[in-house]
């Protein structure tokens, strides 16, 4: 579905990534490993056409849709939740979900509130508390909550168990995990890379903006030369 060759980015003049070649097939998933500063974000935002003068060839479902903009990559199918949460602080939990509702590719309308709702029963209990109100779960809940009411073939989330309580952490992977079961595939960018890599089924492995491994993720958990030379564990 998803197939990027050859992608470098740069930053002002800083060569950031360096010919990464990534595949998503549709309804699986994978995870996106690195330790910190190694070009995950950045592969991300050059994919949805945030960093400007990225190169290197994307396809999507065959079509080539290199250089396209962020708009256009989301109206593709591709369901964006950044690092840090990006909700409306002043507008309601119900508002901050209508406001993202939008068919996806082929006018599929899966995802309602009631079934955000349904997959993420806190948010619920919360439908008139302004963003702000919420916890930082909450809010990313709310957050991953909006992303599918864009009803993506793709859900892309960077750390989305950043900061949370472990309790917290286990329902958001819970839903991680659920998400994969209901056909759209996912890249998982996450600090938990033992969590990362059980709800995965393919992880590629960043280094200094390099693919420094990949394959399928239950045969990397089990290499523990390779996770400690790549990850430091
Ligand atoms: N806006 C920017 N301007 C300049 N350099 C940047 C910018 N964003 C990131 N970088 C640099 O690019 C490199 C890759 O950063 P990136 O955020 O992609 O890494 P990451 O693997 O996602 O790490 P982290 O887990 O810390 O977010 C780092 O050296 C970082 O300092």
């Amino acid at each position: 579905m998803l197939r990027i060759r050859s992608l470098d980015a740069y930053y002002g003049h800083s060569h950031i990534l360096h010919g990464v070649d990534l595949d998503i097939e549709q309804g699986k998933a994978v995870g996106l490993l690195g330790r910190n500063g190694m070009g995950k974000t950045t592969l991300i935002r050059s994919l949805m056409g945030l960093v400007p003068g990225a190169r290197g060839k994307v396809e999507w479902n065959g079509k080539d849709v290199s250089g396209s903009a962020p708009e256009r990559m989301a109206r593709l199918g591709i369901g964006y939740v950044p690092e840090g949460r990006g909700i409306f602080p002043n507008l309601s939990v119900h508002e901050n979900l209508v406001m993202s509702a939008r068919a996806g590719a082929g006018g599929r309308r899966d995802w309602h509130v009631e079934r955000v709702l349904e997959t993420f029963p806190r948010l619920a209990e919360r439908l008139d508390h302004g963003g702000q109100q919420l916890s930082g779960g909450e809010q990313q809940m709310l957050s991953i909550g909006r992303a599918l009411m864009t009803n993506p073939d793709l859900l892309i989330l960077d750390e989305a168990t950043e900061g949370l309580a472990p309790l917290i952490m286990q329902e958001i992977w819970r839903v991680i995990r659920h998400i994969g079961t209901t056909g759209i595939s996912t890249l998982i960018v996450d600090r938990n890379y033992h969590a990362v890599l059980a709800a995965t089924d393919m992880a590629v492995v960043l280094e200094k903006g390099r693919v420094a491994a990949a394959g399928r993720s239950a045969a990397l958990g089990a290499d523990q030369a390779s996770l400690a030379r790549h990850l430091g564990i």
